[in-house]
């Protein structure tokens, strides 16, 4: 509803009375695509004395069930519910479009993982130009420790920021990285829709350090029935996809395979079997790519294959592909390797049904096109990175004393930051703050170190305490509130032309 319907039709169609609705609802103190009528009440969002709320105007019984001080505003009886948890939860069930569902694979879809709770606005005005479904909530384990945010507080920032954007055509919620059964349990019961299971830790990828006699040692471990089974299945056999292309498992390779993956089949088995309580559609995906070396085409083929044997429908994987897919940065490898390989990645995914998942999908501009046209669309693209990246652009630019600060800040704190992710930062490439003028500082962040720079220490700039009180957080958060617009079109333009080289736009 616009906000010119919604005052005709609460204070009628004299000029005056609605220039003093238009003058209330300028400038986003009402956000006014939020402004929607349901039964006999109005609820919008707006910004009260620097702080989101909640309006309900005139009384419903729904309005009984909010939390929230009621108050005369503009001369009607208002509610001003404050943006939590409890009044999250009702707002889901009113508007069931601020609730997460289940997105299937048969499209394209973008994850746009939001570490501050701020950047949903701007991926809706994106999205909604685009083919891809969009994944508004989608936070990693490793990223809530980071932010000190959690599942419940994710979902709730981007509820109430599709609420607010008048946001309906649907979103999914990734709790993403998920290794531990407790985290799952947790993310099904808030209404998470899809789940990515980190199989990290059941993925044994340090056989390069160890002889042929030690790998053979180690095979011989293996439950002799499943090395059977999977003797039976795979050795000295090939498998000829559609396209003509031949994977083969000598003994060597079937070895090696073996010994990497086969306990993560388990666990997946395992978290299957919990997936299958939940009465809701979830979207289930496996995520292999946070390993040292890159799944080989015949390993990807294998988990495909042993997963299904298993019963285990996936919705998407996470390979990791030939190259580097470094957090921020463009792809760093042979292009022509990659496409080679990925065109049979994208088939073995095809023939087992799934999508394509391709996490630390920020920036990788050099191969979208690639990734666009081997799935034809069929594939989920992750971004998170790049949205904080984006915001502490909106930093440089507006607070430069604050973006010296941080950058000064994140150099101190960089190597401890290299523990949650890998990157191949050459530091001394980091140009020296006291060469650029204050107007040049947001162009630092087109420079790759600089970019990986804050990428990885994210979570100490935002968490870190002198004396008890944040060092920068409470700076960074006012500086952004002051400058929403300019956040969501730095946040439009720059995942639009991740969606544009993706072919996301296309009909
Ligand atoms: O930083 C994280 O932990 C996550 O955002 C990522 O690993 C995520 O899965 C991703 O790939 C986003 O680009």
């Amino acid at each position: 509803m616009s906000w010119k319907d919604f005052a005709e039709e609460l204070v009628g169609t004299s000029k005056d009375a609605i220039q003093k609705v238009a003058e209330y609802a300028d400038d986003y103190r009402i956000y006014p695509k939020s402004i929607i009528k349901k039964g006999k009440s109005f609820y919008f969002l707006a910004k009260v004395d620097q702080s989101k709320k909640l309006i309900i105007l005139n009384q419903s019984k729904e309005f009984e069930r909010f939390q929230g001080k009621t108050e005369k505003l503009a001369g009607f009886k208002a509610k001003l519910a404050p943006l939590s948890h409890y009044n999250a939860e009702i707002l889901r069930e009113l508007f069931s479009f601020t609730a997460p569902q289940a997105l299937g694979n048969q499209t394209a879809s973008i994850g746009l993982g939001d570490r501050l709770g701020i950047a949903t606005p701007g991926h809706i005005a994106v999205v909604r130009e685009s083919k891809a479904l969009p994944v508004l909530a989608q936070q990693s384990v490793r990223e809530l420790n980071l932010t000190g945010r959690t599942f419940k507080s994710v979902l709730d920032d981007v509820s109430w920021a599709v609420f607010q954007e008048g946001y309906q055509a649907g979103f999914a919620a990734d709790a993403d990285h998920l290794k531990q059964k407790t985290d799952i349990e947790n993310a099904l019961d808030l209404g998470y829709t899809m789940l990515t299971l980190d199989c990290t830790e059941y993925i044994n990828d340090d056989l390069d350090q160890l002889s042929e006699a030690e790998i053979d040692e180690l095979y011989q471990e293996v439950p002799e029935h499943l090395r059977n089974g999977w003797e039976d299945t795979y050795l000295n056999k090939t498998f000829v996809l559609n396209s003509g292309y031949e994977l083969e498992y000598t003994v060597d390779k079937l070895k090696e395979i073996v010994l990497i993956y086969y306990k993560m089949i388990d666990f997946a088995a395992e978290i299957n079997h919990l997936l299958k309580k939940s009465e809701r559609d979830v979207d289930f995906e496996i995520s292999i790519d946070e390993t040292s070396t890159a799944t080989t085409l015949e390993a990807h083929y294998f988990v495909a294959n042993e997963l299904k044997r298993n019963k285990i429908k996936v919705n998407s994987l996470a390979p990791r592909f030939v190259g580097e897919f470094q957090k921020g940065i463009d792809y760093i490898g042979d292009l022509e390797q990659f496409k080679k390989e990925f065109k049979v990645h994208a088939e073995i995914a095809d023939l087992f049904g799934y999508k394509l998942s391709i996490h630390s999908g920020s920036d990788k501009f050099s191969v979208f096109p690639i990734i666009g046209k081997y799935t034809g669309g069929r594939v989920h693209v992750k971004t998170a990175g790049t949205n904080w990246l984006a915001a502490v652009k909106v930093i440089a630019e507006h607070d430069p004393a604050l973006y010296r600060d941080i950058h000064a800040y994140a150099l101190e704190k960089f190597s401890a930051a290299k523990e949650y992710y890998h990157v191949t930062t050459d530091l001394d490439k980091v140009p020296s703050l006291a060469k650029i003028s204050d107007a040049e500082l947001g162009q630092l962040l087109e420079i790759n170190e600089v970019r990986q720079l804050l990428h990885i220490t994210y979570g100490f700039i935002l968490q870190d305490k002198r004396d008890g009180n944040y060092i920068f957080r409470d700076r960074l958060y006012s500086c952004w509130s002051d400058h929403e617009k300019e956040y969501r079109s730095a946040l439009a333009s720059h995942i639009g032309r991740h969606l544009e080289e993706l072919g996301f736009y296309q009909a």
